[in-house]
């Protein structure tokens, strides 16, 4: 809704007043409309000043109304009518103005915008376009490069830089309401022609079937597939080379396909997934509003390699005091270098002075003695852990919090080396852990929720989304891509090459197909793995053949390139060929296909033709089966924390939703009868078997994604 009061004699203010963000709801929109009426036909009142309560102007459009039917006056007339007023109004930005907020705005006839205040259009972000005349009064009003750059982006802009782009008129330190009257007395009765965006001409570059050819390009190589940007690009067009009256009926259109696509739901329903995620709960019953988290202030890094570098940089760059700590000399040496150097460029990007003094560097560990939190990150070696985390509970103050940066080992080993266990989690970063927006925040049997409330909070600080998640192997985000890779490897072995298996994964939307991804990260990595788990090599005393192990079917392949040395882009060889070691051009290499060629023919295996539909099926959907496991075993609370994960630590398209809102849209009744075909043509496959879960939920009739956890639940119950 919408409070009106007269202030200072002769102005209307307008106040929304829909809590949290005052979103453009139905009961806004009638507020604001009514009081505009009102506003319109006091005599007394010579100006109007629209603000938002709680110190945020406006957060757009509702978007949990999207796709109910829609009730209330529509946001174009709304915003027209406000354009075309007698009287000058005048937007109060606060906090925010986004998306329909900062169209409102637009429809204004000045913006005074308070400092702190952040404007944009991130339609495009939730598989949209704006299309209450944003698309149209923005290149209008700041030229058609930096409306291009803001719409198909979505990106928030400071009030400094809206002053500079000229979205808003004055910027204040002060009291942006009080600003905001003062500035409509003086504005009243002045001519409003020149005010209305809607009438002025599009500033079209001289160039401009180059610049919007320009643009589509790379929002198609940034878009991955994705269509809103796309749609964003063909909207500022018709801006710049259609009347405005035109240019909306273009915007409406486009609006149109974008609003009922698979897409929008997707991108909205991860919207709501992210926030989703910070409402954790853990099996015990122990949930976010409930845990206190306790405040972190100074932190310690244990072992400076890359991922213990990335850490510190994150830590030190919210403003945290960091203990780095790397017992060997020359190696703490390398790290102070390369940490000076992250904190040096992150500064000069964000236009900061650098952290440096914030981190300080220890070859012992006595240092970390007084630290609130520790974060230990040295090699993936669970003897080596085991033994820092004996020495932290040891020298530690009491109370301290110890996390490892583990990517997939049992955090109860852990906990069980030291004297408080309830203070362990794990915090399992991704490379680069400075830049990569995940966390997975991990508790075992032991950990006390006040230790998962402060590493989720921690990890919020820094900047990352942060999803609690159960201990297992792998946690969530590896424990599924093992399937995945598993699948890929087989496929290879059934006839495919590794540029056919990738390129159908990014033609779905991937940044990289598996075995780019692999090339990079280090095939070693994985290879070590399998060799601590006795894998990577066959047992002469079972008697199984070479592509059976541990009783299932297993692909050598990856350990047969490692045993060449071939570990990827930092070899030069991997999967594909590369002009040099740490080269990232990956070229297919004839090596490769002869390897793989000779590999059948050694196995008996007859080389057939795979199509793109047995390649995404097999690969994902044993992905999404493990998910569906996962849920089951209580490691993931929902599905929305699976996507989160996998959206943001695993570069899966954003515009389909994670893997488990892309099962719900393929149909869970076909996931399933995949899996089933898949199954029974490789019986010694057993993730390829259909869980338990995925089967009560076809059984309970396919419910939506926001009903699983209801299902889920039961199943517990029944455990
Ligand atoms: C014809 C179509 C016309 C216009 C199209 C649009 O306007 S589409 C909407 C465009 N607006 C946005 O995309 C903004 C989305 N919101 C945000 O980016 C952030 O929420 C925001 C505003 C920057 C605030 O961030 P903060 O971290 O402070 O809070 P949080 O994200 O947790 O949000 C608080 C609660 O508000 C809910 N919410 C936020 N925005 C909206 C919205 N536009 N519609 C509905 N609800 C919204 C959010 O879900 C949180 O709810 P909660 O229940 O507390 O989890």
């Amino acid at each position: 809704m919408a409070q009106y009061t007269r202030v200072s004699g002769s102005v209307g203010l307008i106040t929304l007043q829909s809590p949290r963000v005052n979103a453009l709801s139905a009961a806004v929109r009638q507020g604001i409309v009514d009081m505009m009426q009102r506003a319109l036909s006091e005599p007394e009142v010579k100006s109007v000043v629209i603000c938002g309560q709680n110190g945020i102007f406006c957060g757009g459009a509702d978007i949990k109304e999207f796709g109910k039917n829609m009730s209330g006056p529509p946001l174009i007339p709304m915003i027209h009518a406000i354009e075309a007023a007698s009287k000058p109004v005048v937007a109060a930005i606060e906090g925010i103005a986004l998306g329909g907020g900062l169209e409102l705005a637009l429809g204004c006839h000045y913006r005074i915008a308070h400092a702190k205040a952040r404007v944009g259009l991130p339609e495009v972000t939730l598989g949209l376009l704006p299309a209450a005349g944003g698309s149209q009064r923005l290149p209008r009003l700041i030229g058609v490069p930096a409306a291009l750059d803001l719409i198909t982006t979505g990106r928030h802009v400071t009030a400094a830089e809206a002053l500079k782009l000229g979205i808003v008129d004055q910027v204040t330190d002060h009291n942006t309401v009080n600003v905001a009257v003062k500035f409509a007395k003086r504005v009243a009765g002045q001519s409003l022609d020149p005010r209305r965006i809607s009438t002025y001409p599009c500033p079209c570059p001289s160039d401009a079937d180059a610049l919007f050819e320009k643009a589509m390009q790379k929002v198609r190589r940034a878009a991955r597939g994705a269509i809103a940007p796309v749609a964003c690009v063909q909207a500022v067009r018709a801006a710049a080379t259609l009347p405005y009256n035109q240019g909306m009926e273009r915007e409406k259109e486009l609006m149109a396909t974008l609003f009922t696509s698979g897409q929008a739901r997707a991108l909205q329903y991860f919207f709501f997934a992210q926030r989703a995620v910070g409402k954790w709960s853990m099996p015990s019953g122990a949930r976010w509003e409930t845990s206190k988290p306790r405040p972190v202030h100074k932190a310690a890094v244990i072992g400076l390699g890359t991922m213990g570098r990335g850490i510190t940089v994150a830590l030190a760059q919210a403003g945290l005091s960091v203990v780095a700590v790397e017992t060997q000399e020359k190696q703490l040496m390398e790290a102070k270098q390369a940490i000076s150097g992250m904190l040096e460029r992150g500064a000069k990007r964000s236009g900061v002075a650098p952290a440096l003094d914030k981190v300080s560097y220890s070859h012992n560990i006595q240092p970390v003695a007084d630290v609130d939190l520790v974060i230990e990150a040295v090699f993936e070696d669970m003897a080596l852990k085991k033994k820092v985390f004996q020495q932290l509970s040891a020298v530690c103050k009491p109370g301290t919090f110890l996390c490892s940066n583990t990517s997939g080992l049992d955090i109860d080993h852990l906990a069980c080396q030291t004297r408080n266990p309830e203070l362990v989690v794990g915090m399992h970063f991704f490379a680069p852990a400075h830049v990569m927006k995940l966390l997975e925040v991990v508790y075992g049997p032991k950990s006390s929720p006040h230790a998962v409330a402060t590493a989720m909070q921690l990890g919020k600080k820094i900047g990352k989304v942060s999803v609690a998640v159960g201990n297992c192997r792998g946690f969530v985000g590896n424990r599924m891509l093992k399937p995945y890779l598993e699948q890929a490897l087989f496929l290879l072995e059934e006839g495919a090459t590794p540029e056919f298996v990738d390129q159908v994964l990014e033609e779905f939307g991937f940044a990289m197909g598996v075995f780019r991804v692999s090339d990079l990260s280090g095939l070693d990595v994985g290879w070590r793995v399998r060799m601590a788990d006795g894998l990577a090599q066959p047992d002469p005393t079972t008697g199984q053949p070479v592509r059976v192990r541990q009783g299932r079917r297993y692909s050598p392949l990856g350990d047969l390139l490692c045993e060449q040395g071939r570990f990827g882009q930092k070899t030069g060889r991997g999967w594909y060929q590369y002009d040099k070691p740490g080269s990232q051009v990956a070229k297919p290499d004839p090596w490769l296909h002869s390897f793989l060629d000779e590999y059948r023919t050694r196995h008996g295996l007859v080389a057939r033709r795979i199509d793109h539909q047995e390649v995404l099926e097999r690969c994902l959907y044993s992905l999404i089966n493990e998910g569906f496991r996962i849920l089951e075993d209580g490691i993931a609370a929902g599905p929305e924390d699976i996507d989160v994960i996998y959206v943001f630590g695993y570069s899966w398209p954003r515009h389909r939703g994670g893997p488990m809102f892309y099962a719900a849209t393929v149909g869970l009744n076909k996931v399933l009868e995949r899996l089933e075909h898949y199954h029974q043509a490789h019986p010694d496959v057993p993730s390829l078997q259909p869980c338990r879960l995925l089967r009560k939920l076809v059984a309970g009739g396919s419910p939506p994604i926001h009903k699983w956890r209801e299902v889920i639940k039961k199943v517990h119950s029944q455990l």
